[in-house]
């Protein structure tokens, strides 16, 4: 199987996650138009009813809509009982580098009112140690040089995302060369550096379930 069709496995999987009656937390991302697809097709099959979404992005509100899903207004929930959502990189514990998409503010907003967090991947995504991935921070624009030098202090070399602006207006920075030990520590470090609006890591808002896509199907992983 390719990426592109453990994607779609993972995505159908996460369905089964779904309350019928109830409104699901989307995502945002290539794994979550899978989710957001299978979805549209169990409803229209009839296997499950929802109240409707509540979306992390521009990009799955207007998928989710297409299919004719209704789409809610975070604040018009007190909570959600799952968030469904892809990750850029994911540990052994749950915790994941997200924001590959420059959605990561709103992933963490939705995911903070749920009360599961479903993570969909492909096991490429699996990784020891947070950090190979370039970590998105999103960030106010006016900060960018001086968010940049204090990366430097922890190893890090930041760049700007060149002509992205996010559903926010943030840019992002993308950070590499990190290695991320202490995911929980290391967010509650840099979400207090002034300018910073979001950063990737989300150890408070882990995942506690995560399908797997590979060669042998779906591997559940709880944590
Ligand atoms: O901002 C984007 C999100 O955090 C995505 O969930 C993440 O980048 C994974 O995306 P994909 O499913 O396309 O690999």
């Amino acid at each position: 199987m390719n990426q592109d069709q453990l994607k779609q496995l993972v995505g159908r999987a996460a369905v089964d996650y779904v309350t019928s009656g109830e409104v699901v937390g989307v995502g945002t991302g290539s794994t979550v138009d899978c989710f957001i697809d299978a979805l549209a097709a169990a409803i229209a099959e009839g296997r499950l009813t929802v109240a409707g979404a509540v979306s992390s992005s521009e990009r799955s509100t207007q998928r989710l809509q297409k299919h004719g899903i209704r789409v809610l207004d975070a604040a018009e929930v007190t909570g959600l009982t799952v968030y469904i959502d892809g990750a850029d990189e994911i540990d052994g514990q749950g915790h994941m580098v997200k924001g590959g998409g420059a959605a990561l503010t709103r992933e963490k907003i939705v995911a903070d009112l749920a009360d599961r967090f479903v993570c969909i991947a492909d096991a490429s995504k699996l990784v020891q140690t947070l950090g190979k991935f370039p970590l998105p921070v999103e960030i106010i624009p006016m900060a960018a040089a001086q968010l940049t030098r204090r990366f430097a202090t922890l190893g890090g070399t930041a760049t700007l995302r060149a002509g992205v602006v996010t559903d926010n207006g943030g840019h992002i920075l993308d950070v590499t060369g990190l290695s991320i030990t202490d995911p929980a520590a290391f967010e509650a470090e840099v979400n207090q550096w002034p300018g910073v609006v979001t950063v990737g890591v989300f150890a408070r808002n882990k995942a506690q379930v995560c399908l797997l896509g590979g060669a042998d199907g779906v591997q559940t992983l709880t944590f």
